[in-house]
């Protein structure tokens, strides 16, 4: 005797790989392999969200998974160019870049995404503003599913089995963290999700500044542990739950990239009274919908994003060179790490690691720690 849950899943695995795999291979077999100008705005698409729609993209090149000194990325790059219609005109076309978290074939579990390569090949490409979707569980009563919110904080639960830093190995770097999502970025994608009609769907809200706490997964919580998280005391309360926000976000920030996170709720994870616990049959009918307004949502960011006249929210200025100060002795020779250098190098590029002030003339060699404390002792002498 089959259950009648049995009887279900191949629809659920057909459907599933449906949903999950990016744009077909036949579609992207004939594109440039490479793009000779900088992409500023990528979107990194989730479980729901695994290519942008072709009535409003058209693919110009597709970048293979290029090596970076953290390994491949998870998918190939698309680069696509966004067309506005007639009904926006103050809308400009506009390129963006389109990473598949989990790979093109959803391959990669969370635990085992390469994200310092994602983020890395993402850099290399001249993103500066990038915006990630996620499939969330809520844990709040007025976050239902299908409702989407705007991350504001981050609770990092993952087990440190993730690499989920750039500065180790001989170039140590503590880099601010407080806020890991991008203000200005957030604030733009609110106001462009939230206005009437670009969501659809009876009583969908948009919500914003939410906490959200990032498990390792790849299993769902217990409902003890569901129950936990939601005592937590944060400011704002942890209302959403996921296994991907980190270290996305904090590798961005690292990177010096502008990142904001849009959370998609498909399901009340394990402790409210009405539900069994979560599954991922329970999650598909919510992540469709979702997936759909997720590619909605994107049309709406490009066109909030095109009125960015300045270039202030998306070439993020304000990142630039912001992790410089976070390396201890970025400029001492001893102890320093010859890969760990090259890597940075790869990343950052060559003015990056120089120091304009301390030499002057501009020369920006990279300095002895014994040279340093020289100088110092000549001044206080
Ligand atoms: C299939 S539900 C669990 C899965 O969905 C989310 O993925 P993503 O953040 O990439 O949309 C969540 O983080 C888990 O990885
Ligand atoms: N309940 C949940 N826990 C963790 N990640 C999720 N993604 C979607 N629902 C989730």
């Amino acid at each position: 005797m089959i259950s009648a849950a049995a009887q279900r899943l191949p629809f659920f695995r057909r459907l599933l790989s449906s949903l999950l795999s990016s744009t077909p291979s036949a579609i992207m077999a004939d594109l440039p392999t490479t793009y000779a100008h900088q992409v500023p705005i990528a979107i990194i698409g989730g479980t729901g969200l695994s290519s942008l729609p072709s009535s409003s993209f058209t693919p110009i090149a597709l970048i293979p998974e290029t090596p970076t000194p953290w390994g491949l990325p998870s998918s190939p790059i698309s680069i696509l160019s966004y067309t506005p219609p007639t009904s926006a005109p103050h809308s400009k076309p506009q390129v963006v870049a389109f990473l598949a978290r989990h790979g093109s074939h959803h391959q990669y579990a969370p635990h085992e995404i390469p994200n310092r390569a994602n983020v890395a090949a993402l850099k290399k490409l001249g993103v500066r503003s990038v915006v990630g979707f996620s499939a969330v569980g809520s844990l709040r009563e007025e976050v239902k599913p299908r409702d989407f919110c705007v991350a504001g904080g981050v609770v990092d639960w993952t087990k440190g089995v993730r690499p989920w830093t750039f500065f180790e190995a001989g170039m140590v770097g503590h880099i601010s963290m407080a806020d890991p999502f991008d203000k200005l970025l957030s604030e733009a994608i609110y106001s462009a999700i939230s206005a009437p009609g670009v969501l659809e769907g009876e009583d969908i809200k948009v919500h914003k500044n939410n906490t959200v706490i990032c498990i390792e997964g790849p299993q769902f919580s217990t409902r003890s542990e569901s129950l936990l998280y939601r005592s937590l005391p944060t400011t704002p309360p942890i209302s959403c739950i996921n296994m991907s926000a980190v270290p996305e976000c904090k590798l961005f920030r690292e990177a010096e990239i502008a990142y904001a996170l849009i959370l998609m709720s498909t399901d009340y994870d394990s402790w409210h009274s009405t539900n069994e616990g979560v599954s991922v049959n329970m999650v598909m009918g919510h992540m469709v919908a979702n997936g759909k307004n997720a590619q909605r949502a994107v049309v709406a960011i490009l066109e909030e994003l095109s009125r960015d006249e300045e270039g202030e929210v998306v070439r993020a200025k304000r990142w630039e060179r912001e992790s410089r100060g976070g390396v201890m002795g970025l400029y001492k020779r001893d102890g320093r790490g010859d890969e760990a250098v090259e890597r940075l190098r790869w990343l950052f590029g060559e003015e990056w690691l120089r120091e304009p002030e301390a030499e002057g003339e501009g020369e920006g060699e990279l300095v002895t720690g014994e040279e340093l404390v020289d100088e110092k002792v000549k001044e206080e002498a």
